[in-house]
């Protein structure tokens, strides 16, 4: 009798399919989702092919495949971009199928359970009982909730009149997770700048196929308004839509701004949905019951029936690069997803990756520009503070002509927002006797204040303590000094200086929920702050009518740093901050506290001439061989124990392919060279652009010897941070 055999990859970190036998009877397919027995458990699974000649050594050693589910099949499309993914950034494939079965339990929760009238009034009747009776006299059906809701009275009077036959019970379908958008319910009125980009992209997404363009329009030229037609366009067609943000803070007015338009929410996908709305997502992408929704990069990963447009929003955002488990960049996948699936892919941005821009000047993506701001707003004038002259008073932070630029803002009654990369209080706390310095135990770095919640943290590992009572090396008390400043010094800093304004502080660590996060947001929209002082949480994306004026307390802070994109980050974030400013009415005005006014980044700012910055970094690049001119790979080694670490990446380094075109520098102590008790050495490889990168560390690694004990290697393909 002949058996059939298939190969089924399991979401653990492991690179081959596993043979499994089918058992008589069971119809499967590549796709299909299944139960196997894995060692002594069972775990779900997806057949990956068909193995027609199965190794008949094996035979009896092979296990049954336990169950099919009930769950939509994987398409050959997410199939070969799990695959792509695997090979490209050589994270194991099961663990790149992990990131498209986030599906929660596979259940997509409770029914809901209407109640109708149906049988004899109860025997006996209660106020509360009458109330459920007239609402429902109506003979329709409502769900459990709502009747009691609506009538005023517990769960408990439902259930009672339901078990004496007075109610009777339905199944009611589930709620649909979104309502059909309607792509002509409020057309805006485009300018004529707008309209050509607008124009474009419909044409774009009707003709189909693999196409990328870059949205290119300065801070508040209305590239969502224009991007909502490729949408409008793709919801026409009855396709599937996916819009990529870098961070759940900026979909909150997002999703407003989508129901304007189209009359309905778009879902959502990020990481803080809970398990039950998670499972409803994942079934309903799958049973093209979505048609747009609004999500971080793991949204890439989900079951598309159909997808058939990918926007990445703010596509310049360091964000986008996941750092743990699969190494990947969310924009440059999008672009694989739509070359697979032959879709167009729209990367908008007003500061776009040096990667984008070079890929938009040799023509191999098309560039669509606004180069005005909507409605006749100007952008923002930039003026430099040189901190080398007219810096603040020792032990502040605002300079006086910052401060007093405030000041006349306020008395405007215009908002201003002051910005500082800096969680906490204080990055650094030192006993002023000794000179000690508050360090975390697990990694090279200094004990960050945060005064709100009375605790010194790390910012690498969440290690975390109360406040010392005295120095533990001098022991003396009240000895500490914060050294530097993050948003809380900042906030009490300027509580002093402007003691009228209404301020309010939005920093991640803060972030209680991302309701709250939201209606903070909406709040500082609405005009309910005056002042708002943010780290890179309020940097992007957003709109705030009333906000005029922005001052970057230290331009300076991500310069210098080692980092080969610090140049690049510094000048996006700096350029996106400053545009929020002046984007209604009256004038926006930047302001940029730097040691540094010469320094090109500031320059490119101050000048608003965001082409010398290009220019500038486009020639470095080229000339160092940096991306996109060339290709690099960073390679982690850690370990508990230090030599070990060195000892190991010693070894690989000796063992590295020989290839003229390829070059292997280090290993050399990592930047945080200690971080959660693990000692690190980085690897770094630079190839030509054009070469097999992945093809070079799949050779390489392969001959490398097993990571032993607490030996960990991290191998990150095109790496976006270096420390
Ligand atoms: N054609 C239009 N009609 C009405 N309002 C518009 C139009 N275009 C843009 N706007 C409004 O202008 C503001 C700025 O637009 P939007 O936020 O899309 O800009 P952006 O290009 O995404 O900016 P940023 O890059 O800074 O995020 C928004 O309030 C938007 O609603
Ligand atoms: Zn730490």
């Amino acid at each position: 009798m002949s058996m059939r055999v298939v190969d089924i990859l399991v979401p653990v970190a492991l690179d081959q399919a596993y043979s499994y036998r089918v058992p008589a009877g069971m119809e499967l397919s590549p796709g299909d989702v299944v139960a196997v027995p894995l060692g002594a458990r069972e775990s779900i699974g997806v057949v990956w092919a068909e193995n027609p000649n199965p190794n008949p050594r094996l035979h009896n050693r092979l296990k049954d495949v336990e169950a099919k589910l009930d769950v939509e099949p994987l398409k050959a499309e997410l199939r070969s971009f799990i695959d792509w993914v695997s090979n490209y950034t050589l994270s194991s494939r099961g663990m790149v199928l992990r990131m498209a079965l986030r599906m929660g339990d596979g259940n997509p929760g409770r029914e809901r359970v209407g109640v109708r009238l149906s049988g004899p009034k109860p025997k006996r009747m209660t106020p509360a009982r009458a109330r459920v009776l007239e609402l429902l006299a109506d003979g329709l059906i409502r769900s459990k909730s709502e009747t009691a809701v609506e009538a005023g009275v517990s769960a408990g009077v439902v259930d009672g009149l339901i078990d004496e036959g007075t109610l009777e019970t339905v199944v009611l379908p589930p709620e649909p997770l979104m309502r059909v958008p309607d792509p002509e319910f409020r057309k805006p009125e485009f300018s004529l700048g707008q309209l050509a980009a607008a124009d474009a992209l419909r044409t774009t997404v009707d003709q189909g196929g693999y196409t990328v363009t870059l949205l290119d329009g300065v801070t508040g030229s209305g590239k969502t308004e224009v991007y909502f037609e490729a949408v409008a366009e793709n919801i026409r067609l009855k396709r599937q839509t996916l819009i990529l943000m870098p961070e759940i803070a900026l979909t909150a007015g997002f999703l407003d701004r989508f129901a304007d338009r189209f009359g309905v929410r778009p879902a959502e996908w990020h990481s803080q949905l809970n398990a039950r709305k998670r499972a409803r997502t994942w079934a309903a992408v799958a049973a093209n019951e979505v048609p747009v929704i609004v999500g971080a990069r793991s949204a890439l990963f989900l079951p598309y029936a159909d997808l058939g447009l990918v926007i990445v929003d703010e596509e310049h955002d360091p964000a986008y690069k996941q750092e743990d488990g699969a190494h990947y960049h969310a924009r440059d996948m999008a672009v694989v997803r739509g070359s697979i699936a032959k879709f167009p892919v729209i990367l908008a941005s007003a500061t776009p990756s040096v990667e984008s821009e070079v890929n938009a000047r040799k023509g191999r993506y098309r560039r669509l520009h606004l180069p005005e701001r909507f409605g006749g707003a100007h952008l923002p004038h930039i003026e430099p503070i040189d901190l080398r002259r007219e810096g603040p008073p020792r032990g502040r932070f605002i300079s006086p002509r910052l401060a007093e630029a405030v000041q006349n803002t306020l008395e405007r009654k215009e908002q201003a927002l002051l910005f500082l990369n800096r969680r906490g209080f204080a990055p650094l706390t030192l006993c002023r006797t000794c000179g000690f310095r508050l360090q975390c135990p697990n990694c090279d770095a200094w004990l960050v204040d945060h005064r709100f919640k009375r605790r010194l943290v790390c910012h690498h590992c969440g290690f975390n303590m109360p406040p010392p009572a005295e120095c533990p090396q001098c022991h003396a008390t009240e000895s500490f000094a914060a050294v530097g400043p993050g948003v809380e010094r900042l906030h009490q800093e300027a509580a002093d200086l402007f003691p009228q304004a209404r301020i309010l502080v939005l920093s991640s660590d803060l972030v209680e929920s991302v309701e709250r996060l939201r209606s903070e947001l909406d709040d500082v929209a609405e005009g309910r702050f005056d002042l708002v002082i943010g780290t890179q949480l309020v940097a992007k994306g957003h709109h705030f009518p009333k906000l005029n004026l922005v001052g970057i307390v230290d331009a300076d802070l991500g310069l210098g740093n080692g980092d080969p994109r610090a140049a690049e980050r510094t000048f996006q974030m700096l350029h996106q901050v400053v545009g929020r400013a002046g984007r209604e009415e009256g004038r926006g005005v930047g302001f940029l506290q730097t040691h540094q006014p010469e320094h090109p980044v500031m320059q490119a700012l101050i000048r608003g001439d965001r082409e010398a910055f290009y220019e500038n970094e486009i020639a470095l690049r080229e000339a160092t061989s940096y991306p996109p001119f060339g290709r690099l790979a960073g390679l982690v080694v850690s370990a508990a124990d230090k030599h070990a670490a060195e000892s190991y990446g010693r070894a690989l380094v000796g063992l590295a392919p020989k290839d003229e075109q390829v070059r292997v520098l280090g290993p050399a102590e990592a930047p945080i060279a200690v971080m959660r008790g693990r000692h690190r050495f980085r690897i770094l490889v630079k190839a030509p652009r054009a070469y097999d990168l992945s093809g070079y560390l799949r050779d390489w690694l392969s001959q490398a010897p097993k990571t032993k004990g607490s030996l960990q290697l991290e191998v990150d393909v095109d790496p976006q941070s270096f420390f």
